[in-house]
């Protein structure tokens, strides 16, 4: 059954056209190339079709989908934006009885007598071809090596803190996204306002460490952070299901011991490594090391602490990566549980050799002195850390922050809301 509209609406009096994203808000959507003057009834469902320039978009949308995606204020609680019936509760073989196209959007009156309407731009977003999809979300990534010692990534404390505009946190957040670390400078030197610092960015993740952590030598905990050894490059929290998403360190204090004078090199220098530049280093030396570290799962643990036992929930490779796209870094070579004896072991370890030269080049060893006033935050599903061994007292504090509050934080200061909403609904 073919319906020819020739633009203009069929039916009138539909009332206020009511939809989650406020018609004036849905242009930040990108622009819309689609506007319909056929619609077939496919087989399968409405058939939109573009007479705009170009060849023209074919999109057969069931309609019980079209309809569980109404954007009305009725179905979109437009307070929680969460979808507001029972998908279960429309008719299965709901279909439109009335459409009405216009400029901005289509009216359709379905079967059950419900009323939805559609923006152009919100379609067009959903129907475009998954092949020419240009991600909304610029993600771009610098890849870096020692060099990045010459201009490392900074924020100033008074711009990310500034309420009034969000500029500051937006920056923070897109050269942590960028690079996978970036330095807060002239921050106060005190923990209580690294802690309000961290806890601007995202809730602070509490572990079997507690939340905000001010730390010095002293084995409060379990872990050789709480020593003064020399500390590899590793991720933090291999053994979590999720590891922790961003981690941050700020140098309050590092005092000599009684016994040595003040111009006394101490140690505690602070070591970063890009485990993405290392990664895609691996992948191109020796594509077939890259594979087993991208296969194989590990278990990881942390024992030391009386009454705590963590592992994750499963076994994980060191690289996680799908297609070209690195996901995550694991990688803290002291926590690395057994390494199962059904693979070809000899060959895992080859290549984590292989991963740890090239971890250890002095092109991507990072160097650096932490100090006070100065805040490390970094990504640590990418960036790997480590120090040199120190004598004396040196006192850190930082936190944990998970990632997806990281990314949504990144995401609501550096792109307009209604294209992060949906790209977040439909996973682009
Ligand atoms: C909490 N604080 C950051 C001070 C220490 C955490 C120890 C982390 C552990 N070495 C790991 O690599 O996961
Ligand atoms: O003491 C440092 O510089 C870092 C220690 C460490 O790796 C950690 O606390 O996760
Ligand atoms: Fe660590």
């Amino acid at each position: 059954m073919l319906i020819l509209l020739k633009g203009r609406t069929i039916s009138s009096g539909l009332g206020r056209r009511l939809s989650f994203i406020p018609r004036q808000a849905s242009a930040a959507l990108p622009r819309s190339r689609f506007y319909a003057t056929t619609l077939e009834a496919g087989p399968k469902g409405l058939v939109f079709k573009s007479d705009g320039s170009g060849s023209p978009i074919k999109a057969e949308l069931s309609k019980i989908w079209l309809r569980d995606n109404c954007r009305c204020a009725q179905c979109v609680n437009q307070d929680t934006l969460q979808r507001n019936f029972d998908t279960f509760a429309i008719p299965k073989d709901v279909s439109p009885t009335e459409i009405s196209p216009n400029s901005d959007g289509v009216d359709i009156i379905w079967s059950d007598s419900h009323k939805s309407y559609y923006p152009w731009s919100w379609l067009n977003f959903t129907v475009q071809d998954t092949s020419n999809k240009k991600p909304t979300i610029q993600d771009k990534r610098k890849l870096w090596g020692a060099t990045v010692s010459s201009a490392p990534p900074e924020v100033e404390f008074d711009n990310v803190m500034n309420s009034s505009s969000p500029k500051g946190m937006a920056e923070l957040t897109r050269k942590i996204r960028e690079y996978g670390f970036c330095f807060v400078t002239n921050s106060p030197k005190t923990p209580e306002d690294t802690e309000k610092l961290l806890e601007t960015i995202g809730p602070i993740r509490n572990t079997h460490y507690g939340g905000f952590y001010d730390f010095i030598p002293d084995l409060a905990l379990a872990d050789t952070a709480y020593t003064n050894l020399a500390l590899p490059a590793h991720t933090d929290t291999t053994y979590f299901t999720e590891p922790a998403g961003l981690q941050a360190f700020h140098l309050l204090s590092h005092t000599p011991p009684t016994n040595k004078p003040v111009e006394e090199v101490l140690g505690g220098q602070s070591l970063l490594v890009d485990g993405f530049h290392a990664a895609e280093t691996l992948r191109k030396e020796s594509p077939g090391d890259f594979e087993i570290l991208r296969k194989v799962k590990l278990p990881w643990h942390a024992s030391g602490n009386q009454g705590v036992a963590i592992a994750p929930d499963m076994a994980y490779p060191v690289i996680e990566a799908t297609g070209e796209k690195l996901h995550r870094i694991r990688w803290n070579n002291d926590d690395r549980g057994v390494v199962p004896v059904d693979i070809d072991v000899d060959a895992w370890y080859q290549a984590a050799r292989k991963w740890d030269e090239i971890l250890k080049r002095k092109e991507s060893e990072y160097w650096f002195q932490l100090e006070p006033g100065r805040v490390l935050i970094f990504d640590n599903w990418r960036v790997l850390h480590g120090r040199s061994a120190f004598e004396g007292l040196r006192r850190i504090c930082g936190a944990y922050i998970s990632r997806d509050d990281f990314i949504s934080r990144w995401k609501m200061t550096n792109f307009p809301r209604e294209e992060v909403i949906a790209s977040n609904m439909q996973l682009r």
